[in-house]
């Protein structure tokens, strides 16, 4: 039995994990969920899968669902009740899949609590990576890769030593807009925006993809996770979403990871490895498949991917302001403050005023996340 916490368990991730730990009920065992706001799915999944504490949002989303809790289970709120799920209880194993930055005190706390982590909530490495990576370290857990091109490198690497890596690519599917040029984003609309071709994620990541931020994030992610210089990580289109990315090594010799684009593949993977167990994903089968293409990264087109590979090499609080102001831009473009343009715009400026602080600590990072955060909503 592993007892795992879920962070964001109402989310795409979320909800996933909880879909693997059903599949597998006899291995899991849930010790803490901590959700946002959608307190219904969040007493359902309580019901469901009984947990001994859970947290939400705010202290009045609390007060409202107390009454309907299972006697004994104990309830948190705010920033502080995810700390209490990621480090409190007795999970040997955290799943960290809340959006946002909001996800880095828990991160820290979980690992800091010797828990082995399941990463899912990739910005919390895009704005602190040195730190979080240097605890891993000093406290010895595991930080595994739920984010697929990131689970694929790490199954690709199994066993390869980190001398004879050349290069990794990472895919990329091209977004909602793919096939459309910079001319016509101009009109393009939040519903638009949303519909991915190849994945059904959270409403934030899906509109990473069509700016390509979620690119950039993850090549700064896979820097942190792999240890990689910003040299070594490639970014190629693949609008098929089937070779989820894959590593060359020095004697030319590549190996990619494949399979249909299912999250709960590299969110099971995650749980169980060195382990591989059965999946309900569908066999990927190539002779339906067909073809596979790819198409090299138009940067000019994707003007925020090449920003956010910048800050990842300019380092410092360079990449905690990207992430920031990225957050506010997208959650501005969902409430239909801006048009999907401006996003793009927010970033540059943002980062055009920003005076970056290097090797940061836990309370600059916070700092600068709030001071980008007023700067992004004030523009
Ligand atoms: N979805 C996917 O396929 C993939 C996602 N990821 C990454 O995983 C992370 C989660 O993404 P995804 O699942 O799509 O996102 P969703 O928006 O679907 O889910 C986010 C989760 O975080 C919770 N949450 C949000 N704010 C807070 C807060 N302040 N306190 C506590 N919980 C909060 C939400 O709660 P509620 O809904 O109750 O408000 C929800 O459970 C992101 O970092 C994303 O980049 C990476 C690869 C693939
Ligand atoms: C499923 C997953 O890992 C997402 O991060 C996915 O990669 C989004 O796809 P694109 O960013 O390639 O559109
Ligand atoms: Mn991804």
């Amino acid at each position: 039995m592993k007892k795992i916490s879920i962070l964001g368990s109402t989310g795409s991730i979320g909800t996933q994990t909880l879909d693997v730990v059903a599949m597998h009920q006899d291995s899991f065992e849930v010790d803490g969920l901590a959700a946002g706001s959608n307190t219904a799915l969040l007493l359902e999944q309580v019901r469901r899968f009984k947990p001994k504490r859970v947290s939400v949002a705010s202290k009045e989303l609390a007060d409202d669902i107390r009454t309907q809790l299972p006697a004994g289970v104990e309830l948190y709120s705010g920033d502080d009740g995810l700390v209490q799920i990621a480090a409190g209880g007795d999970a040997e194993y955290v799943v960290t899949a809340v959006m946002g930055s909001v996800g880095l005190r828990s991160t820290l706390a979980a690992i800091e609590a010797g828990r082995d982590i399941g990463l899912a909530n990739k910005e919390t490495l895009v704005t602190a990576g040195h730190l979080v990576t240097e605890q891993v370290r000093r406290k010895g857990v595991k930080l595994l890769p739920i984010d697929s091109e990131h689970s694929a490198i790490f199954q690709c690497l199994n066993g390869e030593s980190k001398e004879d890596i050349a290069s990794i690519t990472l895919t990329a599917s091209g977004g909602s807009f793919r096939d459309l040029s910079r001319e016509q984003l101009r009109d393009v609309t939040l519903e638009d925006a949303l519909r991915h071709p190849n994945w059904a994620m959270g409403t934030k990541i899906t509109i990473d993809s069509a700016t390509m931020v979620n690119k950039g994030l993850e090549v700064i992610e896979a820097h942190w996770l792999f240890d990689l210089t910003y040299e070594q990580i490639e970014v190629l289109l693949h609008p098929e979403s089937i070779i989820h990315s894959f590593v060359e090594f020095r004697d030319s010799s590549i190996i990619a990871q494949l399979g249909n684009p299912d999250m709960r593949v590299p969110i099971q993977y995650a749980l169980t490895y060195p382990g591989r167990w059965h999946s309900p994903a569908q066999r990927l089968s190539l002779a339906q498949a067909g073809r596979l293409t790819f198409r090299e990264m138009d940067f000019a087109r994707y003007p925020a991917l090449k920003l956010a590979i910048e800050c990842g090499k300019t380092g410092g609080t360079a990449t905690t302001a990207f992430n920031a102001a990225n957050e506010v831009a997208v959650a501005r473009f969902l409430r239909r403050e801006i048009s999907f343009l401006r996003i793009e715009e927010i970033l540059e400026e943002v980062l055009g005023r920003h005076s970056v602080q290097s090797d940061p600590s836990l309370e600059q990072i916070e700092e600068c996340d709030r001071t980008v955060r007023a700067l992004a909503q004030s523009l």
